[in-house]
């Protein structure tokens, strides 16, 4: 270290005389790059550099010098926006370490050192903190930084094993004297224990940040209020104002002192160690009554830094003056220490909260220092992301509003990343959060996906058909209807019903010898699957022979009994989907991503656009510019409003989307009589239909967008209802909205506080399915049931109380009873057990639509039993506010289900019934109507007597 200053010195140079350090607390782009920074050190003013959260959070936070970096570094890869701001973050330290080299070559590795700090969000986090110090320390790879850590309880034994480690650690956020000596053993101790391995203790340098002015300004605060309350020591109070601060510094190096002289410090500097210097920090006077170089004037003395912001070192240099003044009044110290206790002045609480809002202070720095990271990443992106604007009214809006800050405040999304199932219920949510980091998984073994690719095309298959339920059909089914056939690759067929007419229908778009066939199952032991599965294989091997097996591809988790069947019959290939991710989080893992192989979608920019939703989703992204945890606080807080009628728009490119979202959000909030109601498809009516139980989600495709549509929704906005509009640039885009909404959904969850990841009353209608189906079994037919009421084609079916509740003399008595029960805010379903065709779609919309211009309310319009893997969750656990109309017909056309005396016709009614005996026993108004005869007659019937009804 210099000892003296040269002659004609300025104050700054001169406190090289005093052995004391001038180090700036600020660094920014320019300042580095313009030898701002430079100049100083060359002149000898400052001969170290701090950093923190709040001074990079204006210097990246605001203007646009770093946008020429972020440019570059976006066009290579699509960072999180916690790792941008650190990339950004390490060049301005990199460059500044440079700058101080030579400081640091000539004080052999004791001066020249530039801070950079751990997250904030890491202060109290003992193992997080140690290993981000090893981590920036390797990463900004220079000799002359300094790791900042905190000086929080749970960091102190992250300091300790970082100097262990042989990094360069500067202590920051120290107040109290008891802090200090915790920190002095913490170093001490780490010294001792990288001697012990032998390290060189020479080159680990330390400073201990010791906070000054902010406890006079809370000090003195508190005398002014006990001042103007009267007290009656305000005058002996007036005595200590601005004076406790120092007092406390400077007992605090008095302690150094007496370390240098320990018997125990003299054995580690006899080894080589540096000491660790003591570092005044908040040194910017911040009442304007006080010397403007008061905390620098106060605090000089031999091997110690001062930290001076940018004001406080054109101060000093102009008017400062270097005396050893550190060492001198040491008896007044203590005085005006003793005095602050006798005075009831209490400095350890003051030296508490200090502590704590330092470290809090931080966070909203770096809170606030993020958003605006991730609000220009996202500007640079441009296109390349999805839009979201929302349109909401006034309370729902000021409810978001603090939800989002509740959640920015307790860190919630770093909580859920961090997979603490406290973020809902404290169950088992850690078991399913596998979805999180799929998508990067999958990015890193894309191999393999896209070697299947090439050999199913190489293979020639000129269809592909997907057998499965829920998860593991409606993520397919968007991939196919949204990306349609490619060239070279078979078109790809979805097969989720045990509808034996659909089945049929299947089987006739396909030729068995060129079809590549894929059962989907995460459990390898739903029903539809297994049967679909039964009978297309029985079809192929009677076509293909020995060879039928080889045509078959499964997707399943590991160990299923799929599996088992799979490698016994010879399958050409098993993908393993996670087991730590449930079916409607899937669509990103294989269950997604083999239909898309298969199907010819290109994997790279599939995955790459999947990416993006992820990273714009990451921890590091504050709530209010997270995508998705913006839409799930929306959805959450809309739906603890009351508007929990969550209805999907879309441009038709892009329109089975909502079928995917669908059974995502319902499957996993419709709870404990909670939950979110989807309402797809429901083409927009006039404004007087809708209550205030809505918020509406327009996915609109930009290139192909529909102008009507477009005009509805600005209709709706216009009228105050809520609106989300999410644009996508191009269709490939849905890959970043599967992620954004998967993450909606959790969150949505967690502002319900229900379990977002189990489905547990689906199981109740497999129960009762399954003891109509073995009853079957046994007795050759299903046990009898008798309509309570029949008029021509339709026959009536209910529980006895939702019978007695509607009865009537004809089919539109029966019918308007039942939709009479239908109140503000309820929903009505249909719930067609019906071959799932053009025609029958068209029927449902018509009829919901009718249904909804009718009753003012929301309608769905389900097939069965498709929905049961989707919205039967929430019809039978959400809140009962559904009104169900459930319709099955006769058969035209039955089905044998090989290797059992069933039918797919007989599994389609059993689980029709079976649905109904859970929702009638859950007391939700319900009937069931049954058509006898040819379909098309039935729902014509149907039909007029429904508008009879209304
Ligand atoms: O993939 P699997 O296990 O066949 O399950 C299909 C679907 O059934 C459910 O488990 C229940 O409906 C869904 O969550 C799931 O997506």
């Amino acid at each position: 270290m210099t000892a003296s200053a040269p002659t004609g010195a300025n104050p700054l140079q001169a406190l090289a005389g005093a052995q004391q350090s001038p180090w700036l607390d600020f660094i920014r782009r320019s300042f580095v790059e313009d030898g701002s920074l430079a100049a100083l050190v060359h002149a000898g003013d400052i001969r170290g550099v701090t950093s923190n959260p709040a001074i990079f959070q204006k210097a990246i936070g605001d203007g646009t010098e770093y946008d020429a970096q972020m440019r570059a570094l976006l066009a290579k890869s699509t960072p999180t926006p916690g790792a941008l701001y650190e990339r950004l973050a390490i060049t301005d330290i990199q460059a500044a370490a440079k700058v101080l080299a030579p400081v640091y070559e000539q004080t052999q590795g004791t001066d020249g050192f530039v801070s950079l700090e751990v997250s904030p969000y890491l202060a109290r986090d003992e193992h997080g903190t140690t290993q981000e110090a090893a981590r920036l320390w390797a990463d900004v790879a220079a000799p002359n930084l300094m790791v900042k850590i905190p000086a929080t309880p749970q960091s102190i034994p992250a300091i300790r094993q970082s100097i262990a480690a042989g990094i360069n650690v500067n202590v920051t956020l120290i107040f109290s004297l008891a802090a200090y000596r915790d920190v002095v053993e913490a170093w001490l101790t780490g010294l001792e224990e990288l001697h012990a391995k032998g390290g060189n203790l020479s080159r680990v340098a330390s400073v201990a940040s010791f906070f000054v002015s902010r406890i006079d300004a809370r000090i003195d605060s508190a005398i002014d209020q006990r001042t103007s309350a009267g007290d009656a020591q305000a005058a002996a109070l007036a005595t200590l104002r601005g004076k406790v601060a120092i007092a406390n510094a400077k007992l605090a190096y008095a302690y150094w002192q007496d370390i240098m002289q320990s018997p125990r410090w003299k054995v580690l500097e006899a080894a080589g160690a540096q000491t660790q210097r003591l570092l005044w920090a908040s040194t910017g006077t911040k009442d304007k009554a006080y010397s403007d170089v008061l905390y620098v004037d106060s605090l000089i003395g031999p091997q110690t830094v001062n930290t001076l912001p940018p004001a406080t070192m054109d101060a000093f240099r102009d008017h400062g003056t270097v005396r050893e003044t550190l060492t001198a009044g040491l008896d007044d110290a203590r005085h005006i220490l003793a005095e602050t206790q006798r005075l009831g002045l209490d400095l350890d609480s003051v030296t508490d909260a200090l502590l704590d809002e330092g470290v809090t202070a931080f966070e909203e720095a770096f809170d606030t220092l993020l958003a605006s990271v991730a609000a220009k990443q996202a500007a640079l992106m441009g296109d390349s992301l999805t839009g979201l604007k929302t349109s909401l009214p006034a309370d729902l809006s000021a409810a978001v509003t603090q939800a989002q800050d509740d959640w920015r405040r307790n860190g919630t999304i770093r909580r859920l990343w961090a997979k603490d199932a406290t973020v809902w219920t404290g169950g088992t949510e850690a078991d399913w959060l596998n979805w999180l980091t799929i998508v990067d998984d999958r990015a890193a073994n894309l191999a393999e996906l896209e070697a299947f690719q090439t050999e199913v095309r190489a293979r020639g298959f000129t269809q592909v058909l997907l057998m499965g339920m829920g998860g593991s059909s409606l993520g397919p089914e968007v991939l196919a209807t949204t990306f349609g056939k490619h060239e070279g690759f078979g078109h790809l067929y979805i097969l989720d019903s045990t509808d034996p007419q659909q089945v049929a229908a299947t089987e006739k778009k396909l030729d068995i010898a060129h079809t590549l066939f894929i059962v989907a199952s995460k459990s390898g032991s739903t029903l539809e699957p297994s049967i679909m599965l039964s009978y297309f294989h029985d079809l192929a091997k009677r076509t293909l022979g020995a060879q039928a097996g080889a045509h078959f591809v499964a997707i399943t988790d590991p160990g299923s009994s799929l599996e088992k069947l799979a490698q016994a019959e010879g399958f050409w290939k098993i993908f393993h989907g996670d087991p730590k991710i449930g079916g409607r989080y899937s669509v990103l893992s294989n269950f997604g991503l083999v239909p898309a192989a298969a199907a010819g979608v290109p994997l790279h920019p599939f995955v790459a656009d999947a990416l993006r939703g992820v990273r714009l989703c990451d921890a590091s992204v504050p709530p209010a510019v997270n995508r998705g945890v913006q839409l799930g606080l929306i959805l959450g807080t809309a739906a603890r409003l009351g508007r929990d009628k969550l209805t999907i728009l879309a441009t038709p490119e892009i329109a089975d989307f909502g079928a995917w979202m669908e059974q995502l959000v319902a499957e996993s909030t419709g709870k404990n009589g909670l939950g979110i109601i989807p309402i797809d498809n429901e083409t927009p009516g006039s404004l007087r239909h809708y209550g205030a139980d809505r918020l509406f989600v327009y996915l609109r495709l930009a290139p192909e967008h529909r102008h009507e549509q477009d005009e509805a929704i600005a209709t709706l906005r216009e009228a105050g209802q809520p609106v989300l509009t999410i644009t996508l640039h191009n269709r490939r885009q849905i890959a970043q909205e599967f992620f954004h909404w998967e993450m909606a959904t959790a969150v949505a969850g967690a502002v319900l506080g229900i379990h977002p990841f189990d489905q547990q009353d689906v199981e109740f209608s497999k129960i009762e399915t399954r003891r109509l189906t073995e009853a079957y079994e046994k007795t050759g037919s299903l046990p009898p049931e008798a309509p309570f009421a029949s008029f021509g084609p339709l026959s009536f079916f209910a529980d006895p109380a939702n019978a007695a509740a509607t009865q009537g003399a004809d089919a539109v008595a029966v019918l308007k009873a039942h939709f009479a029960r239908v109140q503000p805010s309820d929903y009505v379903a249909l719930l067609a057990y019906l071959p799932r065709n053009r025609d029958t779609q068209e029927w449902m919309q018509h009829t919901r639509l009718h249904l909804r211009d009718g009753l003012n309310c929301a309608t769905a319009a389900e097939f069965g039993p498709r929905f049961l893997h989707s919205t039967g969750q929430a019809y039978k656990a959400g809140p009962n506010t559904g009104v169900f109309l459930q319709i099955t017909a006769d058969n035209a056309q039955d089905l044998p289900i090989p290797g059992t005396s069933l039918t797919f016709g007989l599994v389609e009614s059993a689980q029709a019934r079976g649905d109904f005996s859970v929702l009638a026993e859950r007391e939700r108004r319900i009937i069931r109507v049954h058509l006898h005869g040819s379909l098309k007659e039935g729902l014509a019937a149907l039909a007029t007597a429904l508008h009879d009804a209304l």
